[in-house]
């Protein structure tokens, strides 16, 4: 009889605090291969917080976190390799095109001729326009949209997302639903936090709710 694979996520009894005040306790969930969990719940419930953890950018005061089966370690290659995350706004270099910043990243994952790829995603992300544009002179919702096409240019198993929809435009969020499904159907688990309810409809095959601790 053939072992059942390891979830691709698996979150035991995770345990978050910021000085004394917990803002996450006792959080236990698994993500499998093709499936999506979103994190939903008001402000401050602790969403970002649980996806800083998995990342690796904040310290569990608890808990296990797992890859595969093995304890997440963001230094790792196979972390940086098969994680692509969205947390914040990403810090652009001032003086890369936006079409530069897709080419240097799908390089550095070991994509040695990614043109046709960048060419692909700025147009899929709607930046096609603007591709020679530098950060500084894209607009806010075209620098989201450049940060999550960040996403898409790399390898990846898993992917890590902070309210994806933020600040797109109605279009925006509708091709990001239709794009995560997509990402599913190719095998990549996602987690992410959303205030989107449609989009978690259509993306979430579990949603796990967090609350503001008192
Ligand atoms: N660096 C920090 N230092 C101290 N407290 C923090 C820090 N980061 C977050 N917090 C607090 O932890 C709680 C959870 O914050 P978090 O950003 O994880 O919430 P969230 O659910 O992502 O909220 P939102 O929906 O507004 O994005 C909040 O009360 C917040 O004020």
């Amino acid at each position: 009889m053939s072992k059942k694979a390891a979830p691709r996520l698996a979150v035991t009894d995770l345990q978050h605090k910021y000085g004394d005040r917990p803002v996450i306790e006792g959080l236990t969930f698994t993500l499998r291969a093709g499936q999506a969990i979103a994190l939903v719940g008001p402000n401050g419930a602790g969403k970002t917080t649980v996806l800083k953890c998995i990342v690796g950018a904040a310290e569990p005061a608890a808990g296990k976190i797992l890859l595969d089966g093995q304890p997440i370690d963001e230094r790792a290659e196979a972390v940086r390799r098969d994680v692509a995350t969205l947390l914040d706004d990403l810090d652009f270099f001032p003086d890369l095109t936006a079409a530069e910043h897709l080419d240097l990243l799908a390089r550095a994952h070991g994509n040695s001729s990614p043109e046709d790829l960048v060419d692909t995603t700025l147009h899929d992300i709607g930046l096609l326009p603007a591709a020679d544009q530098l950060p500084g002179s894209l607009s806010s919702g075209q620098r989201r949209r450049l940060a999550l096409a960040t996403a898409l240019v790399r390898p990846r198993k898993l992917m890590v997302l902070d309210e994806p929809e933020a600040r797109l435009d109605t279009g925006g969020v509708q091709w990001l639903s239709d794009r995560l499904v997509e990402e599913k159907k190719a095998g990549t688990a996602i987690l992410f936090a959303s205030h989107d309810p449609a989009l978690v409809e259509t993306v979430a095959d579990s949603v796990v709710t967090l609350t503001p601790l008192p």
